[in-house]
């Protein structure tokens, strides 16, 4: 059973598929401390969390079960990527649930900028009846500035031509086929504060993006100029910003997020008759909440089952075409790692990936994880897809991936080659239409394995008798042979045999066979 801890208040309509999973239990917590939650989360296979909770690397430190955290949302600033990275811990996001909930707010609060709701309405509850104070302005033929034309600030930039608006959306991602589409024209950051009449940021917050819009830039603006952050506290200088009011450059601002969250009570911005306030509610919609808990719990689940999944922050994302021609080679490319893994001996140094026939045109950086998991999964604990590059990088393995054009006799072949400080070993597989996985050479033999369950590695001098005597001392100790290949190079020469087992041999019987004549190294791996 799969114990889910699920914080900050998550919708309960959204994870009822969490629920109702037979293989799940489900406990809902609010507002506990890191020390609670170190305290607590070694009970947990997944922990799901909103904005609230910042799942640090001393939580994740004190769980050795944990498999997944999901974030039911789309910022995972508040999550320490590289410690879950390292501990092989996936972390997914819900990027597209609350989209719309998001760009609806920052047109809220553009509109309510525009034309001061929340100050009218509280002179208006005070009882007073103030209609000279609020003239404002109209959106249409107004000039909007877009920066980060993502998801939301592409929704945004829609409605806003919907009002009438001319939009100029500024993203390094945003080419001239998508911006002519939305019908936004394309300019720079620097472009957008010269003309802009309303300028609303949709970026995440990053070294890049932090203090973006600063002095600098609301002394180049439009006198008269209203800005809204409805993405990330700290994209705006907040200090530039209370300084550009006071001089008039910017007539109003709506913020929903802030460099410190919740702001302290003294926070400039919360006495400012020209700037709006709301407590980081873009994503607060019934909708939004019930889409993003939907789909983090399905992603949850898939992981908790290790069934594929997709959205995790912490690997590259797989493009679904890719994905369809990889997939089928995960196990191929895990087994010929675990099979590697084993067989070879002293700590690994280098790995050599070659890959040829039908997977010349993919991106395989996915399949080569499945790869170097493999090889560690014997070595390591706790190695899995997630943490397999970051083991070999931080242990200063070398790992060289290559592609040849199509293979002579296969058309597929994952070849790999593990170069220890001792020795050299390769293994290569195919995945043959209707018959599945096969390893097809060791070394320098062709051979022709099925890579599954207990297996016997034997190295020997090509001598007639020797497949006689391994097979009576496997026989004489209760060891049946399922399948049996053997493989050489040249008459005479050295040799290898592979012998799959019904069950694994003792290690009475691995030492009796090592002192068989003419046996050189046997080995005996589990797949
Ligand atoms: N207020 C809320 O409750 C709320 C809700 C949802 C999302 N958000 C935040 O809104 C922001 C946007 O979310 P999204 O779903 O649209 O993300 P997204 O990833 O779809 O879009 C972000 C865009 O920013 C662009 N970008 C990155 N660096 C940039 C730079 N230096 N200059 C210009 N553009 C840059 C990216 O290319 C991308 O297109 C994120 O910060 C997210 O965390 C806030
Ligand atoms: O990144 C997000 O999705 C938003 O900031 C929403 O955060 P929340 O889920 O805490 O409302």
């Amino acid at each position: 059973m799969f114990k889910v801890l699920v914080m900050d208040g998550i919708s309960d309509m959204g994870i009822q598929m969490l629920y109702d999973a037979d293989d799940v239990a489900v406990e809902k917590k609010n507002g506990l401390s890191e020390d609670e939650l170190v305290a607590i989360i070694g009970e947990y296979d997944a922990l799901l969390v909103r904005s609230q909770t910042k799942v640090t690397d001393r939580i994740m430190s004190a769980s050795s079960k944990l498999k997944v955290v999901g974030r039911a949302g789309v910022g995972v600033d508040n999550i320490d990527l590289e410690a879950a990275t390292k501990r092989g811990i996936v972390v997914i996001n819900a990027p597209d649930g609350n989209t719309i909930a998001t760009c609806e707010l920052t047109f809220a609060m553009m509109m309510a900028v525009a034309r001061s709701i929340p100050q009218a309405y509280k002179k208006t509850v005070s009882g007073e009846w103030d209609r000279k104070t609020f003239v404002g302005v109209e959106l249409r033929n107004k000039v909007l500035g877009v920066v980060g034309m993502g998801r939301i600030g592409s929704e945004v930039a829609k409605r806003a031509k919907v009002f009438g608006m001319d939009v100029i959306g500024y993203d390094p991602f945003l080419t001239e086929d998508r911006a002519e589409k939305i019908g936004v024209k394309l300019g720079s950051v620097e472009d957008i504060c010269r003309n802009a009449d309303f300028i609303t940021v949709h970026t995440p917050l990053t070294n890049e993006t932090r203090h973006m819009i600063a002095r600098p830039q609301f002394e180049i603006m439009r006198k008269g100029v209203r800005i809204i952050n409805c993405a990330r506290g700290g994209i705006i200088d907040e200090k530039a910003l209370v300084e550009a009011i006071a001089e008039g450059i910017v007539a109003g601002a709506a913020f929903d997020v802030y460099e410190q969250e919740p702001p302290t009570s003294d926070h400039p911005f919360l006495n400012n008759p020209k700037i709006i306030v709301t407590p980081h509610l873009g994503a607060s919609t019934i909708e939004a909440q019930e889409n993003v808990a939907i789909d983090v719990s399905e992603e949850v689940l898939h992981i908790l089952r290790d069934e594929p999944f997709k959205n995790a922050v912490n690997i590259p994302p797989v493009p679904a075409s890719v994905m369809h021609k990889l997939q089928p080679y995960f196990n191929l490319g895990d087994k010929i790692g675990l099979f590697l893994g084993q067989i070879v001996d002293g700590a690994v140094q280098e790995i050599v990936i070659n890959f040829s026939g039908e997977l010349m045109d993919v991106d395989i950086s996915p399949l080569t994880r499945y790869i170097v998991k493999g090889i560690f999964t014997n070595k390591l604990e706790g190695v899995n897809i997630i943490n397999a590059m970051h083991f070999a990088k931080t242990r200063g393995i070398n790992i060289t991936v290559q592609k040849s054009s199509a293979s002579k006799s296969f058309t597929n072949l994952v070849s790999v080659t593990v170069k220890t400080q001792k020795e050299e070993k390769t293994v290569a597989g195919t995945l043959l239409t209707g018959y599945g996985e096969r390893i097809v050479q060791l070394d320098q033999y062709p051979v022709d394995i099925p890579p599954e369950g207990n297996l016997l590695l034997i190295s020997h001098n090509d001598k007639p008798g020797i497949v006689g005597k391994v097979g009576t001392l496997l026989g004489t100790n209760d060891v049946n042979i399922a399948t049996m290949q053997v493989g050489r190079k040249v008459i005479g020469g050295s040799a290898v045999m592979i012998l799959t087992t019904d069950k694994p041999a003792s290690q009475d019987v691995m030492e009796q066979l090592a002192k068989l004549p003419d046996l050189t190294n046997v080995k005996q791996l589990t797949i």
